[in-house]
């Protein structure tokens, strides 16, 4: 168990909040999607309310990456949806920053630049060692506390993530509180149950099936989207050279073969489309898999209505689903109809849990809700979702093995 805000004596406490704000970046470098900075605004608002001085770290894209810009506009959106001045400081744990972080008076709020500008901040460290880098013997001599809100990047051993943690007291924030409380007891939802995957990251999909069927976690796994159409080839389906191109095309084609052996050993209880949407003549056109292939140029974008009866009567005696992934090409209207029936049929479910930024973002855009949690994480989410501990958790858990680094 972790120690949580309830735990934290706030006021006059100088507290450094990791957040998980990492979003949509437009061709202007601005923000682009304000989701992931809502979902911290409880945490961050009851910081400020209960009179700390709020420190907040976040990273924002990959090395190299077109959404690796820094965090200026997401602190102006953050001062907007709290109603309270977050002022943006160019720097993480340099004298600079340290300087506006001790200058910080109580229910003060701000924003430290992209914590992978650093760029031991972009590499994966047991915790010990996380607590030696630059970042954390820098500025934790001017921190009192750690709040780690940031459940979407406890996937990831990295130095903000598990270097604070180690060297300062850790508490969960409310986002990362909810999702352990959901996530962490797996085990306990009720049976049978139902992983639903779909989207196109086979391999970490391939890896959530398999470790859910061998520890009995998962009665059955529905396979859509990408997923669905790799495991079809594996079943020896033919889905025409315009899907399979895709899949060459992704590095995905060695995934056949692990889902091949997959269906080898827990066949019975992995369950396949039945029928694929394709586009021809301009509209959708579905085609049963015993009818298959498509005509040339015609590529598998959906789960047909065959296969969505069939998934429906699945879930209808399902206890909780857990799904990650859209069923299909759902940025397309014609190709949209797979997610929202089949995440729609799962809301009916008594337990229904949802993982995944872009799975989330479909939803928001198909409209569809009434879930019984829908996660902030994707990779983080499906980690939990399959019982592996996540390392930033587990710092958080262990507490201070390390003295704080002092401030001279
Ligand atoms: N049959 C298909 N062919 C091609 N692309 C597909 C197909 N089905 C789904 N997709 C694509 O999969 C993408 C989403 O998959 P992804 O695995 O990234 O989802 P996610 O797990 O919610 O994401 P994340 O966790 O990264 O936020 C969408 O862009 C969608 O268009
Ligand atoms: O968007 C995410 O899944 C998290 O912010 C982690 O980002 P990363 O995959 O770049 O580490």
């Amino acid at each position: 168990m972790t120690d949580t805000l309830d735990d934290l004596d706030v006021e006059g406490t100088t507290v450094g909040v990791r957040i998980d704000v990492n979003s949509p970046i437009g061709d202007d470098g601005m923000l682009a999607d304000d989701a992931r900075l809502r979902a911290h605004v409880d945490t961050l608002s009851e910081l400020i309310e209960r009179g700390g001085r709020v420190a907040v770290l976040a990273h924002q894209g990959r090395p190299g990456g077109d959404e690796f810009v820094s965090l200026e506009s997401h602190a102006d959106r953050l001062s907007e949806l709290l109603s309270h001045p977050v002022d943006y400081v160019d720097a993480t744990f340099s004298n600079a920053a340290r300087e506006a972080v001790s200058a910080l008076e109580n229910g003060d709020c701000i924003v430290l630049e992209n914590t992978r500008f650093y760029s031991e901040e972009y590499m994966e460290f047991e915790p010990e060692r996380a607590a030696r880098t630059h970042l954390v013997q820098g500025l934790a001599p001017v921190l009192d506390a750690y709040v780690n809100d940031a459940f979407a990047a406890a996937h990831r051993s990295q130095p903000s993530l598990v270097g604070f943690p180690t060297v300062l007291p850790g508490y969960a924030g409310r986002v990362m509180e909810s999702e352990l409380d959901t996530l962490g007891s797996i085990e306990e939802t009720p049976e049978p149950r139902i992983y639903v995957l779909g989207g196109a990251k086979v391999p970490d999909s391939i890896d959530v099936a398999w470790s859910v069927l061998e520890k009995g976690l998962a009665d059955h796994v529905l396979t859509a989207g990408v997923v669905g159409n790799v495991f079809l080839i594996a079943d020896g389906v033919d889905l025409g050279d315009a899907s399979s191109d895709f899949i060459y095309d992704q590095g995905y084609w060695d995934e056949i073969d692990r889902a091949a052996d997959l269906l080898d050993a827990y066949g019975e209880q992995v369950a396949l489309p039945r029928d694929v949407a394709v586009e021809r003549d301009g509209q959708r056109h579905e085609i049963g898999v015993n009818a298959l292939p498509p005509q040339d140029g015609e590529a598998a974008m959906d789960i047909g209505s065959s296969t969505l009866a069939y998934y429906e009567r699945l879930l209808e005696d399902a206890g909780t689903v857990i799904l990650n992934g859209p069923a299909g090409v759902f940025e397309d209207e014609a190709f949209e109809t797979g997610t929202r029936e089949l995440y729609n049929a799962a809301t009916a479910v008594e337990m229904s849990i949802v993982g995944g930024g872009d799975t989330a973002s479909a939803l928001r855009q198909l409209g569809v809700d009434g879930f019984s949690h829908v996660s902030t994480g994707g990779g983080a989410a499906l980690r939990m979702l399959t019982a592996e501990p996540l390392p930033a958790v587990t710092a958080l858990e262990n507490g201070p093995t390390q003295q704080q680094p002092a401030d001279d």
